[in-house]
């Protein structure tokens, strides 16, 4: 039998559910699942369904750029509608191992049924655009369903059907890493600019990043001196090397996202990933059409590149831990093919503990990515795990825990030694 899947309940639970439903009423999740819940399973049961009442919430709507301001305004409404002592989970439903079939959104547990809380359903109910579901008991003992809401008289909510919810084991890949290519990830500059073009008419600052991108491209391609990319997690000494290495080899410094971008960083960063995300990717191609000119006369040294773009991207939207990653050689770790290639990437490491002893003798501004990777060990190691599988240039890494003097010298040998283009350096 077919069935709708509902997986994925909370950021590190690897629980997956199996909504048993009709196919012909929901042809778009299914999931062959054959073993009935074992009495060992149950207790998972209760103690996701059990408390109080539980919701589940699915933005769905079919323009990405409405769904991707929808699903951040929906976390809001339920994190502010459902007052402190409600748990909200990031959930999603898919299809196993198919990409692109990911459908974020959230369970609610714990709702207690207070007018408040009554309020706050019922004007989510009234959105056409939104998919909300309650969990109920079932007819036998220790069995769940799954009941779709839809509006009824004077905001209260009635069963659209029901359906029963069934463990099921977990699929191959992660259901997070369904959502990566062109939604965290941008493996071509089209990709990009289409998600920036279309955000432009609700987003004004997209109108005048495209501006710039547009008058930038295209890149020249020129015979070149080498070039070579700095990359790792903040505070890994990335600024001091790259400083260090323009010095040591008469070299021009670029970074990603440039400069001229700047001005709308900060917007884009407090924006949902598909936009940030964008950015970031468009940021590299403009970085490319700078390293393609200055490459004609000097070696160009970058601080931050694709990797990070990447990096960052896989280790956000993937949740749970460093094991849920898409495995060493997924098409996630490629390079974009339109992308201006580096002729080396080094990514500096440095333990935990180090790292922060750095931020803190540091002190300034950080985005609210580098907040939570300050925050979220798990998150780092992921960011890092998906460096070290990137592939084609696949990254050097460089224990960066030495004296920044000790770590110049040593990439300068690495670069000595992989670098081979003929007395450019
Ligand atoms: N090898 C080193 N040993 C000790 N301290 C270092 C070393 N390299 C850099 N630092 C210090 O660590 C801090 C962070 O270094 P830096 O700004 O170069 O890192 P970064 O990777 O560029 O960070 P971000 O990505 O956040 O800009 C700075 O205060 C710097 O002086
Ligand atoms: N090419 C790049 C550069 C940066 N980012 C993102 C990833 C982090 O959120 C943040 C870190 O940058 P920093 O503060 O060190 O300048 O910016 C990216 O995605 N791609």
């Amino acid at each position: 039998m077919s069935r709708r899947v509902l997986g994925c309940l909370g950021q590190c639970s690897s629980r997956v559910f199996a909504i048993e439903t009709d196919p012909k009423v929901d042809p778009v999740y299914f999931s062959l699942i054959k073993n009935p819940p074992t009495d060992a399973e149950m207790p998972a049961f209760q103690e996701i369904f059990g408390r109080e009442k539980s919701y589940s919430f699915q933005v769905c709507v079919e323009d990405r750029i409405q769904r991707a301001l929808l699903h951040d305004d929906l976390r809001h409404q339920l994190i502010s509608g459902f007052g402190g002592d409600v748990k909200v989970f990031e959930m999603s439903s898919f299809r196993p191992n198919a990409q692109n079939s990911l459908v974020k959104g959230f369970f609610v547990n714990g709702v207690c049924g207070t007018p408040e809380t009554d309020q706050t359903l019922s004007k989510l109910l009234q959105s056409n655009r939104l998919a909300v579901c309650t969990y109920v008991p079932g007819d036998a003992v220790g069995r769940w369903c799954q009941e779709p809401l839809r509006p009824a008289k004077d905001g209260a909510a009635a069963a659209a059907g029901r359906y029963g919810v069934v463990p099921v084991p977990s699929p191959d890949h992660h259901p997070s890493a369904l959502d990566i290519i062109n939604s965290s990830v941008f493996y071509n500059f089209i990709e990009a600019h289409n998600v920036m073009a279309e955000c432009a008419h609700v987003i004004t600052e997209a109108k005048h990043v495209l501006q710039r991108v547009d008058q930038t491209l295209p890149m020249r391609t020129t015979d070149r001196f080498p070039v070579i990319v700095i990359e790792g997690l903040d505070a890994t000494g990335k600024t001091t090397l790259t400083e260090s290495l323009k010095q040591s080899l008469g070299g021009v410094l670029l970074r990603s996202p440039p400069p001229c971008l700047s001005p709308w960083r900060a917007c884009f960063d407090a924006k949902p990933a598909l936009f940030r995300r964008a950015f970031y990717a468009l940021g590299n191609y403009v970085t490319a059409a700078h390293i393609s000119a200055e490459s004609a006369r000097a070696p160009v040294i970058v601080d931050r590149y694709w990797h990070s773009t990447a990096a960052y991207g896989i280790g956000t939207s993937v949740s749970g831990k460093v094991g849920n990653l898409p495995p060493r050689g997924s098409e996630v770790y490629r390079w974009p093919g339109d992308l201006l290639r580096p002729d080396l990437v080094l990514l500096l490491t440095v333990s935990p503990e180090e790292r922060l002893r750095r931020i803190r003798g540091r002190g300034g501004e950080k985005t609210r990515e580098e907040v939570e990777l300050e925050a979220n060990q798990l998150f780092r190691s992921k960011v890092e795990e998906a460096y070290r599988r990137m592939e084609d240039p696949a990254c050097v890494v460089v224990d960066a825990s030495p004296s920044a003097a000790e770590v110049l010298q040593q990439v300068l040998l690495v670069i000595k030694e992989k670098v081979h283009v003929q007395g450019s350096l």
